[in-house]
């Protein structure tokens, strides 16, 4: 899909720096300086920040079977107004992504919703059943063209099926992205962190290393399988302690943090509001501050949102009964935004690296990194985001064009904020809302 509507973004700051006009003409970017070129939409993007358009790596779309807490299109609208123009929707539907059908199905799906690219995750094993090896070869070849595949709401915690996985997606370049969490360690029962605060809650909880334990184990079985692991949501200072060492042998593994586990911490449980409840759960503030600073130095490539919808009536219980996940996708920018550019911790280079071009890059997709690594240039599609760093934004869950209300951040003042957002062209968010 592209659009003949020509737009002409006036005077933003590419990735933060330089201050260009930016003509997008039939989906892609026509000129790039100054233009006196005419055209049919005129953005005055004055103080503007333009960024490739985001992608995340994680998100639940919750079609097919839990319509009632998002679908497809919600999902999509939400991710537009977010700044995302692609996303990974994941495996852990009703029924489970585990087939070409059914990941050709969210493909369309998201086709139809046209707000941006819905990119379906294949689950590893079939129905997430962690035994046997879901159709991934059949996936792949698939219209989807699945690359990555997780089970993820669920450990891959067999480690003769994870190196079964590894060894199958290297011959098509796939990754495994590992929900990584030890059954036995976390236990069927757990819902918070383990520490102090769990004690005195009474909450049964789980400790880091049920994180940990998984982590080392797949960069080994990257290694001997010369495969490429991806950590979904990396919550730990020990966890980042194992990338680290990895990245440094040169094993292939790539690691996500969500925008919730970067200021987020373990306090908030004090009240038992199951908002706050999230899997992996919120972490002690030395955990969120290595995550931080292992963002900043590349040790962990990418952001994703893990964009969690639950309905009400899954959400709204005592706390241990109710579901894990948070919404995210409509704030993780704003949330990035003041964490690390407003913390001094990254510019915004570095938040166009960690929010478009290695998440794509990870996940295969031909969007936000180019072989040059100038995703805004003539000549690429014009898949674009535009921020505005300076907004003050309250931020009120009622607004939400998602269909659920689980919302971390309702009440929260963030700095910075999407203005515009375009796929191939078209404008799908406009002065901050849906065009
Ligand atoms: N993050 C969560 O707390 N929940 C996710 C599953 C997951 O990401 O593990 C969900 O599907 O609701
Ligand atoms: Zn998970
Ligand atoms: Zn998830």
């Amino acid at each position: 899909m592209s659009n003949s509507e020509t737009v002409l973004i006036k005077g933003a700051r590419i990735l933060g720096g330089e201050a260009a006009d930016v003509y997008v003409a039939d989906g892609v970017i026509a000129e790039l300086g100054t233009t006196t070129t005419k055209a049919d939409r005129v953005v005055d993007a004055d103080g503007l920040v333009l960024l490739p358009g985001l992608v995340d790596l994680h998100t639940h779309l919750r079609e097919p079977g839990r319509e009632d807490a998002e679908t497809v299109l919600t999902g999509s609208r939400a991710a537009a107004v977010g700044g995302y123009t692609a996303v990974l929707a994941m495996a852990n539907t009703n029924p489970v992504t585990d087939t070409a059908e059914a990941a050709e199905r969210v493909l369309d799906l998201g086709r139809e919703a046209g707000l941006v690219d819905v990119q379906p995750v294949g689950a590893v094993t079939k129905g997430l059943g962690g035994e046997e090896l879901a159709e991934l070869g059949l996936m792949a070849r698939s219209r989807a063209k699945v690359r990555v595949f997780s089970d993820d709401g669920k450990c891959v915690h067999d480690a003769r099926v994870m190196r079964r996985a590894l060894e199958y997606v290297r011959a098509f370049g796939g990754v495994v992205s590992q929900h990584s969490q030890d059954p036995q360690l976390a236990g069927p029962t757990a819902c918070c962190h383990e520490g102090e605060l769990s004690g005195r809650l009474g909450l049964p909880g789980w400790p880091g290393v049920a994180e940990e334990v998984i982590v080392a184990r797949d960069v080994m079985l990257a290694r001997h399988t010369g495969s490429r692991v991806h950590v979904a949501h990396v919550s730990t200072a020990g966890s980042v302690e194992v990338v680290r060492w990895a990245k440094a042998q040169g094993i292939d593994v790539t690691a996500e943090v969500t925008p919730h586990h970067l200021l987020l911490t373990t306090d908030l449980l004090a009240d038992y509001d199951p908002t706050y409840k999230v899997n992996p759960p919120l972490r002690p503030a030395e955990d969120v501050e290595a995550l931080r600073t292992a963002l900043a130095d590349g040790t962990i490539d990418a952001v994703a949102t893990d964009h969690a919808p639950h309905a009400r009536h899954d959400k709204e219980h005592a706390f241990v009964d109710a579901a894990f996940g948070m919404l995210g996708l409509e704030t993780a920018l704003p949330v990035v935004s003041t964490v690390m550019v407003e913390g001094g911790l990254l510019d915004w280079a570095g938040v166009a690296r960690v929010m478009s071009e290695r998440p794509a890059r990870i996940a295969g997709l031909d969007h936000g990194d180019r072989a040059h690594g100038r995703p805004i240039a003539v000549g690429e599609p014009a898949n674009l985001t535009l921020v505005d760093p300076a907004a003050q934004v309250v931020v009120d869950r009622a607004a939400s064009v998602s269909l659920s209300r689980n919302n971390p951040w309702h009440d929260r003042k963030l700095t910075g904020s999407v203005v515009a957002t375009l796929l191939r062209g078209k404008p799908t968010v406009l002065e901050g809302a849906l065009a």
